[in-house]
């Protein structure tokens, strides 16, 4: 597990302790710190088209466009015969998390969903399982007969992003195939709002299986929302949801506004913390917000320059490290906000998962508290059951740095972690 933060100073994260043995590819629930995620595995197909393209076929643009089969195996032999078609990712918004997760951690995590039984060269299957990190642990997909999806992004010459999703298998994911002692262990289970939209499909009873199992072992749920029309579309089912299993919610700022009616992040968020513990919402090019609760007793104060927005002074206590309600005697809802990490790249080659990297950052903070709370329980960091090992402020600095990453490479997933120390100008960055 590498330490996500605090780059530059000596710490007492037992990071280097030689491993005993030969270290393994397939987690182990009783010994290994790791996050789970489940998710439709699909494969991103990337095409680039003009915007009558997408007219002629009907598809919205900007949006997750669930399609028949035969639909969007007429739009790809289409682009296939026009030449429009650059590459194949592996994508899934889950499973761009947790590789993200685990290159960032440089530590194990687990996909849960489905996978081809019979995988020949080129096909979808194949290209996922090409762009997946090998510290991913896909020892637990189910096997299916089919494709698992296929999601074709297609690129608009305003660099607009719109997904043609042809589901192939990738909702058979069933709750008896889900392994009860990787969920209880894990650090979090990681899961996006997508599958809602399977309905009558095996996966949302999984999703569900995997929530009690999720809940009843006090795994923290992190909850991603996907895109705004799915919000849209599914806003009462997802806020049961989480008001009944989940603890973090992730989402961008459309999303937020489709959720609560709010188009201020800050606004939205102290809404969204009557039914959650904590939520991150990216703001594209106004950076992003993580918001939370901490105890009264146990505020921080930060020594940035004070905020106010449609809350007033709201980045007061960021300096607080986030915990659930519930374990708050005296719950304060805490308000962090951080502008893009060197005012944003000079040129964006990509925004498409810079959300999903933002979420991997905090996972791996997440996850690296429960790493230190196994091994160094009694340390003053665990004297109170916290959530995650930085505070709302550093987490932001962090989240937000990994966004960066994304939105100078063309791919969706990263490639290589951050540097372990950085070189540029904004070392300082690091440094408190
Ligand atoms: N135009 C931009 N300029 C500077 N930074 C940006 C820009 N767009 C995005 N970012 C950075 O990336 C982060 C995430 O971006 P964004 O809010 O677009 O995510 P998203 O819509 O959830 O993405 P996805 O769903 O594709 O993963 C932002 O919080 C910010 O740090
Ligand atoms: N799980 C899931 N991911 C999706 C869907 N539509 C788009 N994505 C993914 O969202 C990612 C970008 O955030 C891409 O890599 C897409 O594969 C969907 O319906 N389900």
């Amino acid at each position: 597990m590498k330490f996500p933060g605090h780059r530059k100073i000596k710490h007492y994260f037992p990071v280097s302790a030689p491993k005993p043995e030969l270290p393994r590819f397939e987690v182990d629930p009783r010994r290994d710190t790791y996050v789970v995620g489940l998710d439709q595995v699909i494969v991103d197909v990337v095409a680039k088209v003009d915007d009558t393209f997408l007219q002629q076929h009907g598809i919205g643009k900007g949006l997750s466009n669930l399609v028949e089969h035969d639909k969007a195996d007429r739009i790809y032999q289409q682009l296939l015969s026009l030449g429009a078609i650059s590459d194949h990712f592996a994508g899934g918004t889950i499973g761009n998390t947790v590789h993200n997760y685990s290159v960032l951690a440089d530590d194990k995590s687990v996909l849960l969903g489905v996978m081809s039984a019979n995988i020949t060269l080129g096909s979808p299957a194949y290209h996922y399982l090409c762009h997946t990190s090998s510290k991913v642990d896909l020892n637990h997909l189910q096997a299916v007969q089919g494709d698992v999806g296929r999601g074709i992004t297609l690129i608009t010459p305003d660099g607009e992003r719109t997904f043609v999703i042809d589901p192939g298998d990738m909702d058979q994911l069933t709750a008896a195939g889900i392994p009860a002692e990787l969920v209880t262990n894990a650090s979090a289970l990681v899961l996006s709002a997508y599958p809602l939209r399977a309905s009558g499909q095996p996966i949302i009873a999984a999703m569900q299986h995997s929530l009690q199992l999720a809940n009843k072992a006090e795994v923290p749920v992190v909850m991603s929302l996907g895109t705004r029309h799915l919000v849209e579309e599914l806003r009462s089912s997802i806020q049961q949801t989480a008001s009944q299993h989940v603890q973090i919610l992730a989402m961008n700022e459309q999303e937020a506004e489709a959720l609560t009616g709010q188009a201020d992040p800050l606004l939205a968020a102290e809404t969204i913390l009557e039914w959650v513990d904590m939520v991150l919402i990216t703001a594209g090019a106004d950076g992003l917000y993580l918001c939370g609760y901490t105890d009264e007793a146990l505020k921080r104060e930060t020594s940035h320059p004070i905020k106010s927005g449609s809350l007033a002074d709201f980045n007061r206590y960021e300096f607080s490290r986030p915990m659930l309600r519930r374990d708050c005697r005296q719950p304060l809802k805490v308000y962090s906000h951080i502008d893009p990490y060197l005012g944003g790249p000079e040129r964006i080659a990509n925004t498409n998962g810079a959300g999903d990297g933002a979420l991997a950052a905090l996972l791996h903070d997440m996850a690296a508290n429960h790493h230190h709370r196994q091994l160094q329980p009694m340390s003053s960091k665990h004297e109170q059951p916290y959530l995650a090992y930085s505070s709302f402020a550093q987490i932001c600095k962090y989240a937000n740095r990994v966004s960066y990453e994304i939105l100078v490479q063309f791919a969706s997933r990263l490639s290589k972690g951050l540097p372990e120390r950085e070189d540029s100008l904004e070392e300082a960055y690091w440094e408190r």
